[in-house]
Protein backbone atom coordinates (compact mmCIF):
# COMPACT_ATOMS: atom_id res chain seq x y z
CA UNK A 1 0.00 0.00 0.00
CA UNK A 2 1.14 3.44 -0.67
CA UNK A 3 1.15 6.10 1.53
CA UNK A 4 3.09 9.26 0.39
CA UNK A 5 5.03 10.99 3.09
CA UNK A 6 4.05 14.57 4.15
CA UNK A 7 5.61 17.89 2.25
CA UNK A 8 7.46 19.71 4.81
CA UNK A 9 4.64 22.36 5.32
CA UNK A 10 1.96 19.52 6.40
CA UNK A 11 4.24 18.22 8.58
CA UNK A 12 5.20 21.99 10.60
CA UNK A 13 1.29 21.92 10.44
CA UNK A 14 0.94 18.60 12.28
CA UNK A 15 3.21 19.29 14.65
CA UNK A 16 2.31 22.72 15.74
CA UNK A 17 -1.12 20.29 16.65
CA UNK A 18 0.78 18.08 18.38
CA UNK A 19 1.79 19.03 22.27
CA UNK A 20 4.59 17.22 23.38
CA UNK A 21 5.88 15.62 19.72
CA UNK A 22 8.79 16.09 18.46
CA UNK A 23 10.51 15.98 15.49
CA UNK A 24 13.01 13.00 14.89
CA UNK A 25 16.70 14.23 13.67
CA UNK A 26 16.46 12.49 10.32
CA UNK A 27 12.88 14.11 10.20
CA UNK A 28 11.64 10.83 9.20
CA UNK A 29 9.95 10.13 12.61
CA UNK A 30 7.95 12.12 15.62
CA UNK A 31 8.79 11.05 18.94
CA UNK A 32 6.72 11.63 22.20
CA UNK A 33 7.76 10.34 26.10
CA UNK A 34 4.89 9.18 28.72
CA UNK A 35 5.70 8.95 32.25
CA UNK A 36 3.16 7.31 34.61
CA UNK A 37 3.14 6.27 37.84
CA UNK A 38 4.19 2.91 37.94
CA UNK A 39 4.71 0.35 35.36
CA UNK A 40 1.39 -0.96 35.64
CA UNK A 41 -0.28 2.38 34.53
CA UNK A 42 2.36 2.33 31.91
CA UNK A 43 1.90 -1.23 30.63
CA UNK A 44 -2.08 -0.41 30.45
CA UNK A 45 -1.32 2.54 28.33
CA UNK A 46 0.39 0.48 26.01
CA UNK A 47 -2.17 -2.35 25.56
CA UNK A 48 -4.50 0.83 24.54
CA UNK A 49 -2.44 1.69 22.07
CA UNK A 50 -1.42 -1.38 20.95
CA UNK A 51 -5.44 -2.10 20.31
CA UNK A 52 -5.70 1.40 18.76
CA UNK A 53 -2.60 0.53 16.60
CA UNK A 54 -4.17 -2.73 15.61
CA UNK A 55 -7.53 -0.92 14.33
CA UNK A 56 -5.70 1.62 12.50
CA UNK A 57 -3.17 -1.06 10.76
CA UNK A 58 -0.52 1.41 12.27
CA UNK A 59 1.92 0.46 14.28
CA UNK A 60 4.42 2.05 17.26
CA UNK A 61 8.17 1.42 17.74
CA UNK A 62 8.64 1.84 21.36
CA UNK A 63 10.35 1.93 24.17
CA UNK A 64 9.38 1.15 27.93
CA UNK A 65 11.03 0.88 31.33
CA UNK A 66 8.86 0.78 34.45
CA UNK A 67 6.55 3.90 34.32
CA UNK A 68 8.16 5.68 31.46
CA UNK A 69 6.69 4.92 27.25
CA UNK A 70 8.87 6.39 24.85
CA UNK A 71 6.83 5.96 21.07
CA UNK A 72 8.28 6.58 17.74
CA UNK A 73 6.20 6.98 14.89
CA UNK A 74 7.00 6.56 11.25
CA UNK A 75 5.52 4.92 8.13
CA UNK A 76 7.66 2.34 7.06
CA UNK A 77 5.77 2.03 3.98
CA UNK A 78 6.39 5.37 2.96
CA UNK A 79 9.85 5.56 4.22
CA UNK A 80 8.96 8.42 6.44
CA UNK A 81 6.67 10.63 8.02
CA UNK A 82 3.03 10.11 6.64
CA UNK A 83 -0.77 11.63 7.47
CA UNK A 84 -1.01 7.81 9.23
CA UNK A 85 1.54 8.90 12.12
CA UNK A 86 -0.32 12.31 12.94
CA UNK A 87 -3.72 10.14 12.84
CA UNK A 88 -1.96 7.91 15.27
CA UNK A 89 -0.90 10.39 17.55
CA UNK A 90 -3.76 12.38 18.13
CA UNK A 91 -5.47 9.17 18.53
CA UNK A 92 -2.62 8.51 21.67
CA UNK A 93 -3.40 11.61 23.08
CA UNK A 94 -6.86 11.28 23.32
CA UNK A 95 -6.25 7.84 25.55
CA UNK A 96 -5.01 10.28 27.99
C1 LIG B 1 0.46 -4.58 5.31
C2 LIG B 1 0.25 -3.56 6.40
O1 LIG B 1 -0.82 -2.74 6.10
C3 LIG B 1 1.47 -2.71 6.55
O2 LIG B 1 2.62 -3.49 6.72
C4 LIG B 1 1.34 -1.69 7.66
C5 LIG B 1 1.32 -2.28 9.06
N1 LIG B 1 1.74 -1.33 10.07
C6 LIG B 1 2.55 -0.32 9.78
N2 LIG B 1 3.05 0.44 10.74
C7 LIG B 1 3.90 1.43 10.47
N3 LIG B 1 4.39 2.17 11.47
N4 LIG B 1 4.28 1.70 9.21
C8 LIG B 1 3.82 1.00 8.18
O3 LIG B 1 4.19 1.28 7.03
C9 LIG B 1 2.91 -0.06 8.44
N5 LIG B 1 2.40 -0.76 7.47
Amino acid sequence: MSVPQLTDAERDAALAELEGWTLRGDGKAIECTFEFDDFVQAFGFMTRVAILAQSQDHHPEWFNVYNRVEITLTTHDAGGLSQRDVTLAKAIDHLL
